[in-house]
């Protein structure tokens, strides 16, 4: 089994699962057109397992797209610090969505699905940002915050899978997999 990712999350997280994978990074452009946050997520899943899957025919392929949308804006990676500090302060008091598309590809056969996940946020305190901003490198999360991180204070409730936020849904994507065996 191959995963097309560079995060080093995605991998402890399908380490979950089976042991039995290697890491192949993709390093597909992420620029599209889409605007719809779901659908969004698993096209850009599908390039990234489809990038890899054909340099790789007949092995199982896995990738998978993570973003967060908050009143319609959808949050990808924070461009740099003041976009990390615009996207928290949108998120301060918010319950938003995080969205995870995964896409399995082996040989003809081809799974992609959507996983989502609403966190609800407190209202974060002057000067609360830019001390979580020195604590954690943001710029490779989506929504400029890491849940499993010092970001966990901000958190006041979530509902659906908390490893779809951390960027893989384990039981999702085991479904997924079961799915394709069959
Ligand atoms: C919201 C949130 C996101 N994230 C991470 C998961 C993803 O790695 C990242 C979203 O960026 P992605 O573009 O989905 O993934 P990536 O660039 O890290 O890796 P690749 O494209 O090679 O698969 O944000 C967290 O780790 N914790 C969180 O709470």
């Amino acid at each position: 089994m191959i995963l097309a990712s560079a995060s080093p999350r995605r991998k402890e997280l399908l380490s979950l699962i089976t042991a039995d994978f290697r890491v192949v990074i993709s390093g597909t452009d992420e620029t599209c057109a889409v605007k719809d946050p779901r659908s969004l997520v698993r096209l850009l899943a599908e390039r990234k397992a489809y990038s890899v899957a054909e340099k790789y025919p007949g092995e199982t392929v896995i990738g998978a797209d993570t973003v967060v949308e908050a009143d319609g804006e959808v949050f990808g990676k924070p461009k740099d610090e003041a976009d990390a500090r615009r996207m928290l302060g949108r998120l301060s008091g918010c319950t938003h969505f995080v969205h995870t598309g995964v896409c399995v590809v082996r040989g003809e056969k081809h799974l992609a699905k959507t996983f989502t996940t609403k966190v609800r946020f407190r209202k974060l305190a002057d000067g609360e940002i830019d001390l979580y901003l020195k604590q954690e490198d943001v710029t490779d999360k989506a929504g400029a915050y890491a849940i499993q991180g010092p970001a966990a204070k901000f958190v006041e409730g979530i509902d659906g899978c908390f490893f779809n936020v951390v960027g893989l849904p384990v039981s999702g994507l085991y479904g997924m997999l079961q799915e394709l065996e069959g």
